[in-house]
């Protein structure tokens, strides 16, 4: 039997310039049980991806922030105070980075990111003064509610769709992937994985980003 997926975007179906390796079309597509795409990406970018992999859209989006199954949206996290951070971060100097930091966080509706390049530590202290929390996902950090993850969106997905989280594989790449990895019964970290998803996962692959990736799936295909 074929089991469902829940893969990570970033770093697990991508290369290492963070572009979306062209296998994800070869396999994805076709795979016979049900695929959810968790990613701590504004919820457009999952949505887009599952369309034109013509999958239905079972996305986690936002670190868990945004779900969507079965056609219904559900939202969790205060993105009002992660506004609240941001302002008060760059009152105090700081620089939210990218070009258009407007539009990465444009279409975030729980939570904001904040480019590698800021100043982490002052991050860090203005978001506990909030009581929110920071997560390095290697690509961006996210200011997020605390309690909103990945593995609770599956949760969320799995009484909709009436399936068990343990029937699922994950594959990932760093810290926002490891309550998807406590929560599946077969977790793999690509070998570019973080120590948070490398101690979290039930294996660490040789192989790096959608090598790695591209090995389990194989394999699952094939066993
Ligand atoms: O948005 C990010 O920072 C990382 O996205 P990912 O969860 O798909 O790796
Ligand atoms: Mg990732």
């Amino acid at each position: 039997m074929i089991p469902p997926l829940v893969l990570d975007i970033d770093g697990t179906l991508t290369d290492a310039q963070g572009r979306l390796d062209p296998r994800v079309f070869e396999v994805l597509p076709s795979w016979d049980a049900p695929v959810v795409l968790a990613t701590g990406k504004a919820f457009p970018y999952p949505v887009s991806l599952c369309h034109y992999l013509g999958l239905p859209q079972t996305v986690i989006a936002e670190n868990g922030g945004v779900v969507l199954v079965d056609g219904e949206v559900t939202f969790a996290g205060d993105r009002e105070a992660a506004q609240a951070v941001a302002d008060e971060f760059v009152s105090r100097g700081g620089t939210l980075g990218w070009d258009a930091a407007d539009t990465v966080n444009r279409w975030r509706e729980t939570e904001i990111a904040v480019s590698l390049d800021a100043d982490e530590a002052l991050l860090r202290e203005v978001a506990a003064a909030f009581d929110l929390e920071v997560i390095d996902t290697g690509f961006a950090y996210h200011v997020k509610s605390r309690g909103i993850e990945k593995g609770i969106g599956l949760e969320h997905v799995c009484e909709t769709m009436d399936y068990d989280p343990a029937d699922f594989v994950a594959i990932g790449d760093s810290e926002n992937d490891a309550s998807t990895f406590r929560v599946v019964g077969q977790s793999y970290a690509v070998a570019n994985a973080d120590e948070v998803a490398k101690d979290a996962a039930d294996e660490v692959l040789e192989q790096s980003y959608m090598d790695g990736t591209f090995s389990v799936l194989e394999s699952l295909q094939n066993s």
